[in-house]
């Protein structure tokens, strides 16, 4: 479970200060799809930067699986992170220098796996996403559906519990977008794992459970859990 108390987030600097997350609560289930949608700069990527640790908020708690993950030290956030989250980007965030494999193998490497293994589990993810003949392309001879699996695979292979997703099919066109997003569904349902999605496109929700919608710092429409 993912749970947010009254999660604010207040950018400074000499001249203005941002409110840009005014006092969230939600709750996402494990195993749940969700999708946060509104128009920009309404604060989506700034929640989902809290929810993920990337960024600490102002005031509040953000509580997964039982652990106030804002309370952590810097070594043990990262440690958790590693461990229970992938992240799925825009624009990719491949390596360039590394061929499919070796970009998919890599967060297996720094949690501690030996080469043979990580290199094992990194083919079979590649499999599953359908690159199967791929395995040794660069990202600059990937299309951008490609480098999105690609991507995917990488959130994926150390099999975190909740899969960040910021923009997924932003660089991607249509259908080459909704072909990523049902690789998402199909992956959600087969690993029940949490996905949460950032988008400002509504066609992106018709493939989640449920619709988080922003608006200057609020969440505005919020389907309570079932
Ligand atoms: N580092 C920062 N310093 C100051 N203000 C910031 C910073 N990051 C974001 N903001 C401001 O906080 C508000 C929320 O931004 P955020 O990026 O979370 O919105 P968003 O909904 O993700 O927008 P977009 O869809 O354009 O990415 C905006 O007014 C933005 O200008």
């Amino acid at each position: 479970m993912i749970k947010t108390i009254n999660l604010k987030k207040i950018y400074k600097n000499e001249e203005i200060e941002v409110h840009a997350l005014k006092g969230i609560n939600l709750e996402i289930k494990n195993g749940e799809m969700v999708s946060i949608l509104g128009p920009s700069g309404s604060g989506k990527s700034t929640l989902l930067n809290c929810l993920s640790g990337i960024d600490k908020p102002t005031e509040g708690k953000v509580i997964i699986n039982d652990i106030d993950i804002t309370t952590l030290k810097d070594d043990d956030l990262t440690n958790f992170r590693a461990k229970n989250m992938g992240f799925i980007f825009q624009f990719f965030n491949l390596i360039p220098v590394l061929n499919a494999v070796e970009n998919v193998e890599l967060p297996l490497l720094i949690l501690g796996y030996d080469e043979k293994k990580a290199r094992e589990l990194a083919e079979e993810m590649l499999i599953e996403v359908g690159l199967k003949d791929r395995m040794k392309s660069f990202p600059n001879m990937l299309s951008g559906g490609e480098a999105q699996r690609v991507s995917i695979a990488r959130a994926l292979v150390t099999k975190p519990k909740i899969i960040w997703a910021d923009e997924p099919t932003g660089a991607l066109d249509t259908k080459t977008g909704m072909s990523v997003m049902n690789l998402i569904r199909e992956l959600n349902e087969k690993n029940n794992q949490t996905f949460v999605i950032v988008t400002h496109d509504p066609r992106i929700t018709e493939y989640t459970q449920r619709i988080l919608r922003m608006d200057s710092g609020f969440l505005t429409e919020y389907e309570n859990l079932g």
